[in-house]
C-alpha cells in the first residue's frame, strides 16, 4: 500500500510516525504534501517523498488521509477530486459527515476516524466510523491497521463521532490544562516547575493505568485515595464547590456542538 498525507501538520506527523515506528509501512511507501514546503522538511528527513502539490499526493498514494484543517476542505477537495477516483479518502476532520463527503468526492471510497495526538507517543486513541458504502474490506482493515500502530483503535457508528472529539479527541487538552493548572499551583506551594512537572504527569500516567489494569471504577480508586478527615477529600471539596462534573459536562456539550457547527 502506499500511503499519502494531505497536510503536514500535527495529525499526519504523529500518524506517519505510527506507521514508520511500528514497521507498517517503509519511507518509501509514504506520500506527503503540503501548500508550506517548510512544513515537509521534518518529514524529508524521514525519507518519505514530499510535495507542494496536494494532486501528486492523490494521484500516488492508495489511500489518502486528509490532515487539513476543517477550513481548508473547500478548497482541497475539488483540487484532488478526480485523482481520487476509486481510492481510498480518510477524514479525521470533527464535522464534515460520510454523506457529504461521498458527495465531494464521487466515485472515492471516503472514511471517518477520530484519532488523538497521543499518537505521537504511541499511545493513541483513535475512532473509526463504521464502513458505510462500498468501502472494500480490505481497505478499512488497512486504515484499522494504520492506527494501530501507535494505539488503540475502535470501531463506532458514524453519529458518535461527536462524542468521542468530545472524550478523546479533544481530551488530551483538558488533560494538559489541568497538568499546568497543578504545575502552576505547586510551584506557588514552592516547587521547582520541573519537579512539578514530573510529578503531575507520573501521577497522570500512574492513575490512566490504573484505571485500565485494576478493572475499579474510577469512583473506587477516588476512593481508595481519600483517607476520612484527610488531605484528599479537603481537596476534593473544592471540587464540589466549584462544580468539577458540571464544567466537564459542559465542556464536552460545547465539543459536539462546535464539531455539528463545523459541518454545516
Ligand atoms: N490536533 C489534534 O489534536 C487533532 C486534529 N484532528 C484533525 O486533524 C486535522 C489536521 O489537524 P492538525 O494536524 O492539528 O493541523 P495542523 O495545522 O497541524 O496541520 C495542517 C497542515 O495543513 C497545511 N495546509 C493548509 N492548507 C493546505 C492546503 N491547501 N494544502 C496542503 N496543506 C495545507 C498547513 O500548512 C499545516 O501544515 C484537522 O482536521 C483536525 O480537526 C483530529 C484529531 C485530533
Ligand atoms: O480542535 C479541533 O477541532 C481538533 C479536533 C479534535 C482535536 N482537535
Amino acid at each position: 500500500m502506499k500511503l499519502g498525507f494531505i497536510g503536514a501538520g500535527n495529525m499526519s506527523g504523529a500518524i506517519l510516525d505510527g506507521v514508520l515506528k511500528g514497521g507498517l509501512l517503509q519511507a518509501e511507501q509514504l506520500w506527503v504534501s503540503n501548500r508550506h514546503q517548510d512544513k515537509l522538511e521534518r518529514f524529508a528527513r524521514l525519507g518519505v517523498h514530499t510535495t507542494t502539490d496536494n494532486c501528486r499526493v492523490a494521484r500516488e498514494a492508495d489511500l489518502v488521509i486528509l490532515g487539513i484543517k476543517p477550513q481548508m476542505f473547500g478548497e482541497v477537495l475539488p483540487q484532488i477530486a478526480d485523482e481520487v477516483k476509486g481510492k481510498g479518502v480518510l477524514s479525521i476532520s470533527p464535522g464534515y459527515s460520510l454523506a457529504w463527503l461521498r458527495e465531494q468526492l464521487p466515485g472515492c471510497h471516503v472514511m471517518r476516524a477520530m484519532p488523538n495526538t497521543p499518537l505521537l507517543v504511541g499511545k493513541g486513541c483513535t475512532a473509526l466510523a463504521q464502513k458505510s458504502g462500498d468501502v472494500p474490506e480490505d481497505l478499512f482493515e488497512e486504515v484499522k491497521a494504520v492506527f494501530s500502530s501507535a494505539g488503540e483503535v475502535f470501531v463506532v457508528p458514524e453519529d458518535l463521532i461527536d462524542a468521542v472529539i468530545a472524550i478523546a479527541g479533544s481530551s488530551p487538552a483538558y488533560f494538559f490544562r489541568m497538568a499546568d493548572a497543578m504545575v502552576q499551583a505547586g510551584q506557588a506551594l514552592g516547587l521547582e516547575p520541573e519537579q512539578a512537572l514530573r510529578m503531575a504527569a507520573l501521577t497522570m500516567e500512574g492513575s490512566a493505568r490504573m484505571l485500565l489494569e485494576s478493572g475499579k471504577t474510577a469512583g473506587e480508586l477516588a476512593r481508595q485515595v481519600c483517607s476520612p478527615g484527610g488531605t484528599t477529600l479537603a481537596a476534593l471539596t473544592a471540587f464540589d464547590d466549584h462544580h468539577f462534573e458540571g464544567m466537564v459536562n459542559e465542556a464536552m456539550e460545547r465539543c459536539v456542538r462546535r464539531s455539528q457547527e463545523l459541518g454545516k
